[in-house]
């Protein structure tokens, strides 16, 4: 049986105007870690809500790192929930890393630069797992929100699994596809050949690409 409702001394939620239209903020405490659902719309007793699970990467997120692609999927997704007028954004703290921690994660980046290692055994090589993520926060706050179903955005059918694990049905997955540069091929690569996400566009090239024309 999956936790049906987060109590209420663990959640509060309030308008949050953003840049991007005004979303309504629900923070919440599950696992130990303090999350945000950013919420678009409505989504309540909704099928088909368009969500993006997101992994905190401060790096990516917040810095603009390009060694990955995270803050650019952070993006993309809030501007796909605005353009469709409705959908929730999970941003899931103690996900570092791929639940590695911050501390670490900078350690694995050391070896990639240095030794040319994956992002997988540059983790193995400092004795610590690959993936510990726990998506069962997500699937709390989604009950929460009464959403029926969702289009998961994301390349990760791991994900997809974990949620219905959870007791979310997933009616569909929506690629988010962000194209590759000199930065992120190494990590893009490595998730598309050890990882099994759906990286079609690997070889797709961020200079490759037409130029933006005026309107
Ligand atoms: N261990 C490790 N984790 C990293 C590194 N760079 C980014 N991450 C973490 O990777 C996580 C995102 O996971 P990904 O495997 O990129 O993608 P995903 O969330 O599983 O899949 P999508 O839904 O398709 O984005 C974030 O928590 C990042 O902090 C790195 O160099 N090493």
């Amino acid at each position: 049986m999956h936790e049906q409702a987060i109590s209420h001394e663990d959640v509060a939620e309030s308008d949050l105007v953003t840049r991007r239209g005004t979303f309504r903020a629900v923070a919440f405490r599950a696992d130990g870690h303090e999350h945000m659902a950013m919420v678009y719309g409505k989504t309540r007793m909704r099928e088909n809500v368009l969500v993006r699970v997101h992994s905190e990467c401060m790096t990516g997120d917040i810095f603009g790192a390009m060694r990955c692609e995270c803050g650019e999927q952070l993006d993309a997704a809030l501007d796909a929930i605005v353009r469709e007028g409705s959908g929730i954004l999970i941003y899931l703290r103690g996900h570092e890393g791929r639940g590695i921690g911050l501390v670490e994660k900078v350690r694995t980046h050391v070896l990639q630069d240095e030794q040319g290692m994956d992002t997988l055994d540059s983790a193995t090589a400092l004795g610590l797992p690959v993936d510990t993520r726990d998506y069962g926060p997500a699937a709390l706050v989604l009950r929460h929100l009464r959403v029926r179903s969702v289009r998961l955005m994301s390349n990760n059918p791991d994900k997809i699994e974990a949620l219905e694990s959870n007791g979310i049905a997933v009616a569909a997955r929506v690629p988010l596809l962000m194209p590759a540069n000199d930065h992120n091929i190494g990590y893009l690569t490595a998730k598309r050949d050890r990882l099994g996400h759906d990286l079609p566009q690997v070889d797709v090239f961020e200079s490759d690409l037409p130029h933006a024309v005026d309107r």
